[in-house]
């Protein structure tokens, strides 16, 4: 199975994670395309989903699916996106689709976060995948100062504005051994919006999509 059939099957496989009956939190990029492919071709009812970006938002009004405001929700059950990258403890770098900021507050709102993913997304230390990181633009220079204290390279993903008007900085050259405590460093650096690890809002399932079909990992 090549890549793209990996992402339609854990996409599929994901049906399973749908809460009846309640609104769901969906992600964002090519896997989770996948999902809300087969979420609109699987005939389950589902009241809405909150969305986290407009990518989404389009694919899912287009198979007619109802997207809410977070405002909208208290609380979700279920979040289902993709990654990056994922560790052996659910710890995540996201934001390749630069929707990461609002993957995030999606992502807080919800009880369980089910990430749908082939095995080439599976790590052993998060940092191989340039890391993500939504700025404000004026504070591009020294956060690309601080990065490269840390052994980082940042560079400023061209051409790329957010759905919330922020810029991205894409970060090689990392090693982020203590997730947590890497995430809570850089999210207090001024003039960072998010950054692209997810520790604290970590993964509580994972589906795997590999030769030997969907393996599901829990954390
Ligand atoms: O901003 C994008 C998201 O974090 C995606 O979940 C992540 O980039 C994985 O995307 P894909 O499923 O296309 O590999």
């Amino acid at each position: 199975m090549n890549q793209d059939q990996l992402k339609q099957l854990v996409g599929r496989a994901a049906l399973d994670y749908v809460p009846a009956g309640q609104v769901l939190g969906v992600g964002t990029g090519s896997t989770v395309d996948c999902f809300i492919d087969a979420l609109a071709a699987s005939g389950l009812s589902v009241p809405g989903a909150v969305s986290s970006s407009e990518r989404s938002t389009q694919r899912l009004l287009k198979h007619g699916i109802r997207v809410l405001d977070a405002a909208e929700v208290t609380g979700l059950a279920v979040y289902i996106d993709g990654a990056d990258e994922i560790d052996g403890r659910g710890y995540m770098v996201k934001g390749g689709g630069a929707a990461l900021t609002r993957e995030k507050i999606v992502a807080d709102l919800a009880d369980t976060f089910v990430c749908i993913a082939d095995a080439s997304k599976l790590v052993q230390t998060l940092g191989a995948f340039p890391l993500p990181v939504e700025i404000i633009p004026m504070a591009a220079a020294q956060l690309t100062r601080r990065f490269s204290r840390l052994g980082g390279e940042a560079r400023l993903r061209e051409g790329v504005v957010t759905d919330n008007g922020g810029h991205i900085l894409d970060v090689r050259g990392l090693s982020i051994t203590d997730p947590l405590a890497f995430e809570a460093e850089v999210n207090q650096w001024p003039g960072v919006v998010t950054v692209g690890v997810f520790a604290r809002h970590k993964a509580q399932v994972c589906l795997l999509g590999g030769a030997d079909g969907v393996k599901t990992l829990t954390f």
